[in-house]
């Protein structure tokens, strides 16, 4: 894969920020104390973290107590309910994490009110059509969401609103209690051999599915997703959603609310329905256009309806709800005591799991990277971002750094290596240190493609065992100068390359010069001419400025001729020790690179 340009980025190069600020890094211990439970788990964290603090968890909408319990041990938790907006916005300045569920929306204000501390945001629940995600992954907040737990409560909203809607429970209920006795009125229709068409066949739909079988149903479901053989396993058949619609009798519907399934019931698709169709509905209300909703029942396309979600909740002088065929609900389908206590365990796990820095196996806008893959990642995490970091110091400024190229040395057949964390940091290590942005798993991507960016990515297969995942990394720059020349490649590019060494990241190439540098503390690299005593003379000016040497290594071209000596560093060396060692005459160029 080759890089190609992208519009011009100017990265001046400023000093690295100091992480006062929450930081995303791997680290094998835990900021916060956390509950036993949740630290028996042993994966690799990506610690998010405060300065020792404990964080506090605004729990905007009602949650379960056990969820909210389970939050107290690890985090300070402030309840406040029926908030507005403008009250979200003042207080989200001082939390560290939001819990809402689809009551709240989580806006653009919302993340840029937060200045940078809301780090987690947790849906309880399923649906996030209440949060910005594109905000929240702009400002580098992680959603998360519990997507599990209330499936089987929706379910049997779903069928509880089908066997009620097809008997007229709810409106002969309402007439009983005002003194009437309508038996003719009220005469159903029969579930058995009836049609179902599923729409959405995800977890809620193909539960409700299954219970539409038990019922003597014959379910068929639309869902350009699904796999096939899900909907084989149930006994039913996925079919075109014209199809599904043309030859329903009821319609449930089970698909997210997206651009594509807005109104995806209109005057249109009414209209390509068979006449005195059933309609239920416990996805969401945009899926409908609520007002041909109602021109179908006045037209006796729809015979009835019932919702359990509308467009605006609670729905305010609606037609809709008020038709003499419609049933309603107050989005009630997540609503039992086992699915609100479920879902509160479900998103407080999440949401402390993601401030302790694990990688929440149910966020929504960042990669989910499996805990077995990020064990064995760990040391490359590492490696990533430093190269990262070293590579972009070497641009002289000025430069517009537009176009960067990672080559993975692996064994490892391709497809075989999950290189979307490496990506991330990398891009951290680029972008940070010439900038004031806080880039994270979440933001790296969009982070890069705002700065016009282009990080491209390239396999190198090596042969030889595929245990480890990888043998090298290199970063390259290209088009662009540098202020160390011998970082340049035969190609032109700015070049550093890595490995792992007994789990510590090390540099071992610098333009077409090999060395091998431990990654830790800072770096000087110095281009000389190849002869007796250079190591002497700048060991010795760096130790009478009281700067501990770490490490050092040399690789020259040819014996004699030009080297490129690399000095790791403890302690920033003073003004005085740079200059002097730029004196020493055999030296052609250097650079102190911080890490
Ligand atoms: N009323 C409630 O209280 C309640 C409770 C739970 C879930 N929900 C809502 O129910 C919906 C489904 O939840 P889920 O947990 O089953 O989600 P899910 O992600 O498991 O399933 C959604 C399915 O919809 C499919 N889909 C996407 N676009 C589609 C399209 N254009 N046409 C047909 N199918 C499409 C997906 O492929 C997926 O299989 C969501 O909108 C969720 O918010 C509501
Ligand atoms: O998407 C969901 O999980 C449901 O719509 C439930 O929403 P609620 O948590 O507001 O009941």
């Amino acid at each position: 894969m080759a890089a190609s340009a992208s519009s011009a980025v100017n990265l001046s190069i400023k000093p690295t920020r100091t992480s006062l600020s929450w930081k995303l890094h791997l680290a094998s211990t835990s900021a916060f104390a956390v509950s036993p439970r949740l630290a028996n788990r042993h994966y690799p964290r990506f610690v998010i973290f405060s300065m020792g603090a404990k964080p506090t968890v605004l729990v905007a909408e009602k949650l379960g107590e056990a969820g909210v319990n389970l939050l107290k041990e690890f985090a300070d938790v402030d309840c406040s309910y029926n908030l507005t907006p403008e009250e979200l916005c003042t207080k989200i300045s001082l939390c560290d994490a939001l819990i809402v569920r689809s009551g709240t929306k989580v806006s653009r204000e919302v993340f840029e009110s937060s200045g940078g501390r809301l780090k987690v945001v947790g849906r309880a629940g399923v649906g996030i059509d209440n949060v910005d995600l594109a905000a929240a992954t702009e400002h580098g907040c992680l959603v998360v969401n519990a997507p599990t737990a209330n499936t089987v409560a929706a379910a049997e909203h779903g069928i509880a609103l089908l066997t009620a809607m097809s008997r007229n429970v709810a409106q002969a209920d309402a007439s009983v209690k005002a003194g009437k006795w309508l038996r003719n009125k009220y005469v159903g229709v029969s579930l058995v051999g009836k049609t179902l068409a599923v729409m959405g066949f995800g977890k809620v739909g193909s539960e409700v599915a299954r219970r539409a079988k038990g019922l003597g149903m014959h379910v068929i479901a639309h869902d350009p997703y699904a796999p096939a053989d899900r909907a084989r396993a149930l006994g039913l058949e996925l079919v075109s959603f014209d199809k599904a619609i043309a030859s329903a009798d009821f319609i449930s519907l089970h698909m997210p609310l997206t651009p594509a399934t807005n109104k995806i019931l209109n005057d249109e698709t009414f209209a390509k329905m068979k006449k005195g169709v059933r309609i239920v509905n416990v996805a969401r209300g945009g899926v409908i256009d609520e007002d041909a909703l109602v021109r179908a029942l006045d037209a006796g396309i729809v015979a009835q309806a019932a919702l359990d979600v509308f467009t605006v909740e609670p729905p305010k002088d609606s037609k809709l709800v008020l038709h003499e065929n419609v049933t309603a609900t107050p989005h009630l389908g997540a609503s039992t005591m086992e699915a609100q206590e479920g879902v509160a365990v479900e998103i407080a796990e999440a949401v402390v799991g993601a401030l302790n820095g694990e990688l929440a196996a149910t966020a929504v806008n960042a990669p989910m990277v499996p805990a077995e893959v990020l064990s064995e990642l760990k040391p490359f995490v590492a490696l990533a971002e430093k190269l990262g970091k070293l590579v972009v110091q070497l641009v002289a400024g000025g430069s517009g750094v537009k176009s960067v190229t990672v080559t993975y040395g692996s064994a490892r057949a391709p497809g075989d290596l999950d290189t979307r964390l490496l990506r991330a940091m990398i891009t951290k290590g680029l972008i940070e240190p010439i900038s004031s942005a806080f880039v994270n798993l979440v933001n790296a991507d969009f982070t890069a493609k705002q700065r016009g960016l282009r990080i491209a990515e390239e396999r190198f297969l090596l042969n030889g065992s595929p245990e480890s995942p990888l043998e090298f990394i290199q970063v390259q720059i290209s088009s662009v100068t540098s202020k160390f020349a011998s970082a340049l490649s035969n190609s032109g590019e700015i070049r550093v390359e890595g490995k792992v060494k007994d789990g510590i990241p090390h540099l071992t190439k610098v333009g077409s010069f090999e060395v091998d540098v431990s990654l830790e503390g800072s770096i000087i690299l110095c281009r000389q001419v190849d002869q007796p005593g250079m190591i002497g003379k700048v060991g010795s000016i760096l130790s009478e400025g009281n700067v501990n040497v770490s490490f050092m290594s040399v690789g020259r071209i040819a014996p004699r001729k030009h080297a490129v000596m690399a000095i790791g560093v403890d302690e920033q060396p003073s003004k005085e020790s740079l200059k002097r060692i730029g004196e020493i005459p055999a030296v052609e160029e250097f650079v102190y690179l911080k890490i």
